[in-house]
């Protein structure tokens, strides 16, 4: 069957004809589905970089031009602000930098395939696991560890089901999840691996089964490293968020705080403080808020000896319930919350406060498009739109939003 493609939806997908969608296809491609077949390729239709793109569940769009990729995500955007009823968009602008090697963490999984220890990924849609040689969006500090690890000669490689590495520009941290809770020797492991990588500061094994944020059962070296952004050190434990794209967070940084000023600025969701430590250079009072360890730790500590930071532990709907009764009014809120967005009962509280200028940072449009929805039915304008593509090659779309009131 021939059949047409008209547009992207957020996921990765295309629309194709009868409701159908697709992926690897684009806009304007005649398709035929069965065998697949691109009949009239776009313009805009490139060979992929990665010898694994397709098979592997990281990438969805390396066959299209970047400006193409750019363009799919500003329709999803637009498309998505729309359909949520958001009314007087601003045009949306667009913040982006080198699209490949880009990503400061990755997460593989370890695995004998024939017999030879191999890393790589899932396999897309699926929990098979597909070896990999190279990640073209990782920083290549990443998947030089990642080959260095597989060819130690240690028992410790048996055991290991993923491994996931953090690195600045010249530090690296590994956690180890094992299959078998294995500890003994993880000192003399990691003493090995240095040795090819002279980057790795620091090292964690925990059990593969554990949850999120478990805590670890050895460790070897420092417990986290330093990422600099325009200047500022920021310490950054193993396990704790930090934001991926390394060649975008000094922009998103200056996008975020720069040219602000005021009395009291509050910073929800503030990870390691990463908008706070710059706001305190402008602004006479600072309250990052951060619920989760480690990063509120990490938060705590180093902000310690900064004048003027308020690092406060908690949820943010908790710190707002505090906040609305004593009639509290930044004159700047950030917010940079996870894919879950801030929910109905923040929007409200933020209604209720009417800060003058709020900056919301997301990295789901859903969400980010149902949070808008309230936030400007309680008065608040939208003022700037702008796209900042943390996530090149893939469908992953963040966006950071300017209001007022
Ligand atoms: C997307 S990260 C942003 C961190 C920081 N702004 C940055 O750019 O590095 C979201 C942060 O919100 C924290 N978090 C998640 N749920 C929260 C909640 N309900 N209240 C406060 N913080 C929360 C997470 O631990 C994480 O550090």
């Amino acid at each position: 069957m021939k059949t047409h493609i008209s547009g992207a939806e957020y996921g990765g997908a295309f629309h194709a004809e009868a409701n159908t969608q697709m992926r690897f296809v684009l806009p304007g491609e005649l398709v035929e589905t069965d065998p697949f077949t691109i009949l009239k390729p776009s313009g805009a239709r490139v060979a992929a970089r990665c010898p694994h793109f397709g098979a592997c569940g990281g990438c969805d769009y390396q066959h299209a031009a970047y400006p193409e990729q750019v363009q799919i995500k500003l329709d999803i955007l637009r498309g998505m602000m729309t359909a949520a009823g958001v009314d007087e968009l601003p045009e949306i602008s667009v913040e982006t930098a080198e699209p490949w090697e880009y990503r400061n963490r990755i997460r593989l999984r370890v695995q004998v395939v024939d017999g030879v220890m191999r890393f790589g990924y899932n396999q897309r849609g699926t929990r098979e696991f597909l070896p990999i040689a190279v990640c073209p969006i990782a920083s290549p500090l990443l998947v030089r560890a990642a080959e260095a690890l597989v060819v130690l000669e240690s028992p410790w490689l048996a055991s290991i089901a993923e491994v996931e590495f953090f690195a600045s520009e010249d530090a690296l941290q590994m956690s180890v999840f094992t299959r078998d809770g294995r500890t003994e020797g993880f000192a003399a492991f990691c003493e090995a691996l240095q040795v090819l990588v002279p980057a790795l500061t620091g090292a964690g094994v925990m059990a593969a089964s554990a949850g999120f944020g478990a805590k670890e059962r050895a460790t070897w070296g420092s417990a986290g490293l330093v990422q600099e952004v325009l200047g500022r050190r920021y310490w950054v434990t193993r396990g704790g968020f930090f934001q991926v794209n390394r060649l975008l967070v000094p922009r998103m940084v200056e996008l975020v705080t720069a040219g602000r000023s005021g009395e009291l600025a509050w910073d929800l969701y503030a990870g390691v403080g990463l908008f706070s430590r710059a706001l305190v250079e402008t602004f006479e009072n600072v309250v990052g808020v951060e619920a989760g360890e480690p990063a509120a730790l990490d938060l705590a500590r180093k902000q310690k000896k900064v004048k003027d930071i308020q690092a406060i532990q908690m949820e943010t709907v908790e710190f707002l319930r505090r906040a609305v009764p004593q009639r509290e009014r930044p004159d700047l809120i950030v917010m940079d919350p996870p894919r879950a967005g801030l929910g109905a009962e923040v929007c409200t509280f933020l209604g209720r406060i009417g800060a003058r200028e709020m900056v919301y940072v997301s990295c789901d449009p859903s969400t980010l498009a149902r949070d808008l929805k309230m936030l400007v039915d309680s008065g608040y304008r939208l003022e700037q739109v702008r796209l900042v593509d943390m996530f090149p090659q893939t469908f992953h779309l963040e966006t950071v939003v300017f209001l007022s009131k």
